[in-house]
């Protein structure tokens, strides 16, 4: 695998998707991560969505509480109630310094038969849910247009996977991150070491900083906010449809920066049902198909409190 010392910037704008696909080849095989630019979505839609995490992060304990997070994962999850046991990245076993509230697809009820389906929860603060809305609406179109633009990036001829982002999964999280000491233990994070387990996150961040992206030697680079762009990384499941081509690159959180620190990660995925497996065109599959929401399950039972097992 190659080193790199920086984060790439891919310019979308109105220019053709086979130049556009060329870089975000050249950097997501390489790096995992880049900064999208000129990528059209009104800065009005990202600062109503900051402006409604710091309003929402700002409630009094119990009222946070009231939306807490359900077993289809919608609503607040308090900090100290995950932990990236599953991480084979480090050694984890403190739980992540961070609270958030989570968005997912909205849905009219709960269909038994479809894993993490149901309506969000939403707390009670003027224009929230519509800033929340506006914002996730914004980001399945650009969601929609780079799943489009990774497929011509690692040569996948058959474009028919791109139906199962008619009806996404979608997570919007306001990630809140108080300091941490400046003494405190190499093991405690803000977020442990991890890959992402989707297709593609588009994340905004305040000018805090303190998320950092593991290079193949094993050093690690910073990620500051840069004006004007998302950063955009590839998870597992995009990963494995690429038979490897697009990487997953593991990256972290630690916030010693005395501030508290307010970033907006958006997760952009296939429906559960979905089959994920090496694409046509990707050559000899190194992956197995796995279903997306079997994988999920496993993932979210063995790092949240909210979905271990009921014991019957
Ligand atoms: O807060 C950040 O900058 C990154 C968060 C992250 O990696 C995640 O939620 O998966
Ligand atoms: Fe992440």
């Amino acid at each position: 695998m190659t080193e790199f010392t920086e984060i790439p910037v891919i310019r979308l704008g109105d220019r053709p998707d086979s130049e556009i696909a060329a870089d975000f080849r050249a950097a997501y095989g390489t790096t995992g991560f880049g900064y999208v630019l000129d990528h059209g979505v009104d800065p009005a839609l990202i600062e109503a969505v900051f402006d409604a995490s710091a309003r929402f992060h700002a409630l009094p304990l119990e009222a946070k509480m009231q939306v807490a997070v359900d077993r289809s994962h919608r609503g607040y999850i308090p900090i100290n109630s995950s932990t990236d046991v599953n991480s084979t990245l480090a050694d984890v076993t403190k739980p992540n310094q961070s609270a958030s509230f989570m968005m997912m697809r909205e849905d009219a009820a709960a269909d038994p038969a479809t894993y993490l389906s149901g309506p969000n929860q939403w707390p009670d603060l003027e224009g929230f849910r519509p800033a929340l809305e506006a914002y996730s609406a914004a980001m399945c179109d650009l969601g929609r247009r780079l799943m489009s633009i990774a497929l011509q990036a690692a040569e996948i001829t058959d474009t028919s996977i791109l139906s199962a982002f008619d009806t996404p999964t979608t997570w919007l999280r306001l990630l809140h991150y108080p300091p941490q000491p400046a003494t405190s233990a190499g093991d405690l994070y803000g977020s442990a070491p991890h890959t992402d387990f989707g297709c593609l996150t588009l994340l905004v961040q305040d000018d805090v900083g303190g998320l950092q992206v593991k290079t193949p030697a094993g050093h690690w680079v910073d990620v500051p906010k840069r004006d004007g762009t998302f950063v955009v990384n590839v998870g597992d499941m995009l990963n494995r449809m690429s038979n490897g081509r697009l990487l997953s690159t593991p990256h972290r959180v630690i916030n010693r920066s005395g501030r508290e620190r307010y970033s907006c990660p958006f997760f952009y995925d296939p429906h559960v049902q979905t089959v994920i497996e090496p694409l046509p065109g990707t050559g000899t599959p190194r992956f197995e198909p796995q279903i997306f929401g079997d994988f999920l399950r496993g993932e979210l039972e063995a790092a949240y409190e909210a979905h271990k097992p009921v014991r019957k």
